[in-house]
């Protein structure tokens, strides 16, 4: 299994009357490709920072590729985060200063699998997938701030893909996408996964994406708690 809840229950440290999440048992199997979807509020960011170990459930167990994130200490949950998981956020995160071969390089520096690493086999490595995502080769050497979205989009990828991740989560990524890059980061994404055999969560209100994806889950009808949002 990729993905696994047992009796999962969570709520904010500050918030603790507002339960967010009761889950009895939810699981993702390796491969998947899981479309994500629910209204505002109903807790699609918050069980995606639970499996990637950001947040810990107030109770419950979370498996992620075998391993139970409950049993690691913080500095294990954190390495095994940028060793197993690529993640794309909605505005992307990515250092603004740097170029996009240096954005790649800093996610590869953090996990500790690729040490000791070798520079050439490294900058090879980053420049097939920017080629691999269609990315012009002038841009590869320019700070972020100066790349269109579209640009910025396919580094997001090449960050997310670098360490060879087993599972791959995506965080409304497309929500400030045009229809055409929309459509293309969509495309380039499932080719990558599909190809890599890598095992993907998506999270977005936009439905019309569920096409892209093997199977669709509505968060509302695994949680057992009816957010008043
Ligand atoms: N840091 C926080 N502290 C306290 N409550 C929070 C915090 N972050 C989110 N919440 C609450 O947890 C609930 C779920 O939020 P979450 O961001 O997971 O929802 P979402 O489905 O991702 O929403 P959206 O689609 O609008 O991004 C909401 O009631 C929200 O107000």
């Amino acid at each position: 299994m990729s993905v696994s809840l047992q009796n999962v229950n969570f709520h904010y440290p500050d918030t603790p009357k507002n339960q967010v999440l009761s889950i009895d048992k939810w699981e993702v199997y390796p491969g998947e490709k899981l479309f994500i979807y629910g209204p505002s509020g109903c807790g699609k960011s918050t069980l995606l920072n639970l499996i990637s170990g950001i947040l810990l459930p107030s109770s419950g167990s979370i498996n992620v590729l075998g391993e139970s994130l409950e049993a690691m200490t913080d500095h294990q949950r954190n390495r095994f985060r940028a060793n197993n998981i690529g993640y794309i956020f909605q505005n992307f995160n990515l250092i603004p200063y740097l170029n996009s071969v240096e954005n790649i390089r800093l996610a590869h520096y953090f996990s500790s699998k690729n040490k000791p690493s070798n520079t050439t086999a490294l900058v090879k490595k980053i420049h097939n997938l920017l080629e691999a995502l269609n990315m012009p080769i002038e841009s590869w050497h320019k700070p972020i701030n100066l790349l269109s979205i579209g640009q910025q989009q396919r580094v997001a990828i090449a960050r997310a893909l670098i360490n060879n991740p087993k599972l791959l989560i995506a965080d409304e990524p497309t929500s400030s996408l045009d229809p055409y890059n929309k459509e293309n980061f969509m495309r380039l994404l499932i080719e990558l996964c599909t190809t890599q055999k890598i095992t993907v969560l998506f999270v977005s209100h936009d439905q019309q994406l569920n096409q892209y994806f093997t199977r669709s889950a509505a968060l509302p009808s695994i949680n057992k708690i009816v957010n008043k949002q």
